[in-house]
């Protein structure tokens, strides 16, 4: 279908960084707008996203570069044109860009317009974009995993580990599910208040004090969700995102390297040393999902994880997959993960974002959606989780709205499906 206008507008992210803005129509009228989100502790190999440098502006984080790339560049090339389907808008910008990173036109560029595009081509066919992106009889609705406790690189305290989640998976509904973690979100912080602790949040919305261990932030999610009237295991478990790139550090010279708690204790760890402290938490508190157990950079390790705890719990790729369908590939024939994060902005594209599902599908590897630490009021990636029925993703926590709107873009979507909605429930998880 044809475009026939397209603008682009430099606004704002949740921590206050410009982002690009997509406003796209198509002939017969069909609108489409979009905003892309931002990552903090991204990985190496994500596509690119252009940032104007300028430092008397946002502090060099400025995105206008990349809104006169998509009013003119990408206008120009695309206006008019007859369009077949969403991958045929997605190669004709990879084209147009033609780097292998997307870094002459910016993903942020690139992607806000792919995603508009997915949107105006709903709106056009009259369709919710979940069924704009897979039309089936019935869907799957997500169990949410709530960051309700802040560390790493998201929050200005002495906890380690980037995030820690709650997973409701013992629940009817997608909404009783949501119930259950917000309410558990609420005795969180009681119980946090009662023992002293700061209860201001970090930059996806969860709590971040300063506590005596990153152990001590696993009993407190325990306690709470006790405290909350349900049973830890039973009723909700725990995901944990530990961001471990972020606290690998390469060896000299073809020395092995290592894992550094450089927020807390400064103590090291060698990566089976590090594999051994995922063992040793999972065999003792009931976590279903570990996400980046182990850096990046450190593929070895990567793969003792999987053969530890690959058959027990999910174990995620984030930093090491970056969403992209070649690395993927890669890791699948190294035996590393069984599952990968799902976020449209590390790759760029919508169809490229579908590649990447379709091959975890095909290899049996599950498919975990994600906010950015920096989102939007945007929700895509509410409706991206139900159309490929990947049965859970991370977003928020029971505060800020940015990520509320895609729980409440899910609880809208549960209500329209009805009957053909069938929540995931503890199934949604790898070797559960
Ligand atoms: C959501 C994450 O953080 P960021 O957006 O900062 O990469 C993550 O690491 O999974
Ligand atoms: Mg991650």
């Amino acid at each position: 279908m044809k475009i026939t206008s397209l603008t682009a507008l430099q606004v704002l992210d949740s921590r206050g960084n410009p982002t690009v803005e997509a406003d796209l129509t198509l002939e017969g009228g069909a609108t489409g707008r979009a905003l892309v989100p931002a990552g903090a502790s991204t990985g190496e190999k994500e596509a690119v996203e252009l940032r104007d440098n300028d430092p008397m502006r946002y502090g060099g984080k400025g995105v206008l570069h990349a809104v006169v790339n998509v009013e003119g560049e990408i206008a120009k090339a695309l206006l008019g044109q007859d369009l077949a389907d969403q991958a045929d808008l997605d190669h004709r910008l990879i084209a147009l860009d033609g780097t292998p990173n997307k870094s002459r036109l910016g993903a942020n560029a690139i992607l806000a317009v792919s995603m508009a595009y997915a949107r105006a081509l709903a709106a056009a066919n009259g369709k919710p974009l979940y069924r704009q992106l897979t039309d089936q009889t019935s869907y799957v609705l997500p169990v949410p995993c709530l960051n309700v406790l802040n560390g790493g690189r998201h929050a200005d305290n002495n906890v380690d580990f980037q995030e820690f989640m709650i997973a409701s998976h013992n629940a009817p509904s997608f909404s009783e599910s949501i119930r259950m973690s917000v309410e558990t979100f609420h005795a969180l912080k009681a119980l946090l208040k009662q023992k002293g602790y700061y209860t201001g949040v970090g930059d996806e919305g969860g709590f971040a004090p300063n506590l005596k261990s990153n152990e001590e932030a696993v009993e407190l999610l325990l306690e709470a969700i006790g405290h909350a009237g349900f049973r830890p295991g039973h009723d909700i478990s725990l995901c944990l995102d530990p961001a471990a790139s972020e606290l690998y550090e390469a060896g000299e010279a073809g020395q092995p390297g290592r894992y550094r708690l450089f927020k807390s204790t400064g103590q090291c760890y060698t990566s089976e040393q590090f594999n051994e402290l995922w063992v040793s938490w999972v065999n003792q508190y009931p976590i279903v999902l570990l996400e980046d157990g182990m850096g990046e950079n450190d593929w070895p390790g990567w793969q003792l994880h999987t053969k530890s705890l690959g058959s027990k719990i999910e174990l995620v790729g984030d930093d090491i997959f970056c969403t992209n369908p070649a690395i993927l590939q890669a890791g699948i024939d190294q035996h590393i993960a069984n599952s990968v994060l799902i976020k449209l902005n590390q790759i760029g594209t919508v169809t490229e974002t579908l590649d990447t599902v379709h091959l975890a599908q095909r290899n049996h590897y599950n498919q975990f959606v994600s906010h950015r630490s920096g989102e939007t009021e945007d929700t895509f990636v509410a409706d991206l989780t139900v159309a490929i029925g990947a049965g859970h993703l991370k977003t928020g926590s029971g505060s800020r709205s940015e990520r509320i709107a895609k729980f409440n873009q899910l609880l809208r979507i549960e209500r329209e499906l009805g009957s053909a909605g069938h929540f995931a429930g503890i199934k949604a998880f790898k070797n559960q």
